[in-house]
């Protein structure tokens, strides 16, 4: 099965054309990168994904079907900065709002609810911010809050944008093993990434773009010079400097 098929997909912004002629077959129960340079349409990529963005043409199923919202099989991590961290609530009540797909906006969340909230706080090691606002955690543990809210969903395939920005070693760390844990349960994961130091390491598949599809398939076969040449233009550099750590594109 795949977790994800878009068909000749394009989108634009008022007059701008940012995606064109974007498809992907993309399998199921992998941890798929979303890779490419500043402004290539990543972000965008997963907004037309989500159904989020009125201005596209081109078809796209997730695990086979059109994407019904009453489905709750799809789980989303905002970049960070597209949040309102002064918005006046504490972390359990964000990660609470994962739930509001299976208990509706208008029902109070149940006692079981609340303890799956509690336990996706935990899973991430902020069990005990429970009751902190939101505004009062530092970027990494807001982060963690973020990722505990979309675990809260119990979604089937999960879109997280840039989740490893401005977070510390450990955190990427509990995050990496979040997603492996996904992984093993069968689920599916993308995430907008931009350190190809670790881009081997951390993803099964991985989607090169810029603007268009430059490379979709297998780490092995598309993360390659060529490829990110191509993906990064004249901003390339070598894969040994990728290797290095001097790739902060
Ligand atoms: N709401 C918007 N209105 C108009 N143009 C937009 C909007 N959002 C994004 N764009 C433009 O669309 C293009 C793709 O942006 P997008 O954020 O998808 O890229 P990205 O690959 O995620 O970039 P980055 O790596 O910098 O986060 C950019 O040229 C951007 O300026």
């Amino acid at each position: 099965m795949n977790a994800l098929q878009v068909k000749s997909l394009s989108v634009a912004y008022e007059e701008k054309v940012v995606l064109s002629n974007i498809s992907l077959t993309i399998p199921k129960g992998l941890i798929t990168g979303i890779i490419g340079p500043n402004g290539a349409g990543k972000s965008t990529l997963i907004k037309a994904v989500l159904n989020q963005l009125p201005n596209k043409t081109g078809s796209v199923a997730i695990l086979e079907r059109p994407l019904n919202p009453k489905d709750h099989i799809v789980g989303y991590v905002p970049q960070r900065n597209a949040v309102d961290w002064d918005f006046p609530t504490n972390a359990l009540d964000v990660v609470l709002m994962g739930r509001y797909g299976h208990i509706g906006v208008m029902r109070r969340p149940s006692l079981r609810d609340k303890q799956i909230a509690l336990n996706c706080l935990r899973n991430v090691g902020m069990e005990a911010f429970a009751e902190q606002s939101i505004g009062q955690l530092s970027g990494g543990q807001q982060q963690r809050v973020f990722l505990a809210r979309a675990l809260a969903q119990e979604a089937e395939v999960y879109f997280m944008d840039e989740p490893f920005v401005g977070v510390d070693a450990a955190t990427e760390r509990t995050i990496i093993s979040i997603l492996k844990e996904l992984k093993s349960q069968g689920k599916s994961v993308f995430v907008v990434h931009h350190d190809l130091q670790t881009a081997a390491d951390y993803f099964d598949w991985i989607v090169l773009l810029n603007k268009t599809t430059i490379a979709s398939g297998p780490t092995e076969v598309t993360f390659t010079p060529d490829n990110l040449q191509e993906a990064y233009g004249g901003k390339l550099f070598f894969m040994d400097q990728a290797k290095s750590g001097k790739n902060d594109l």
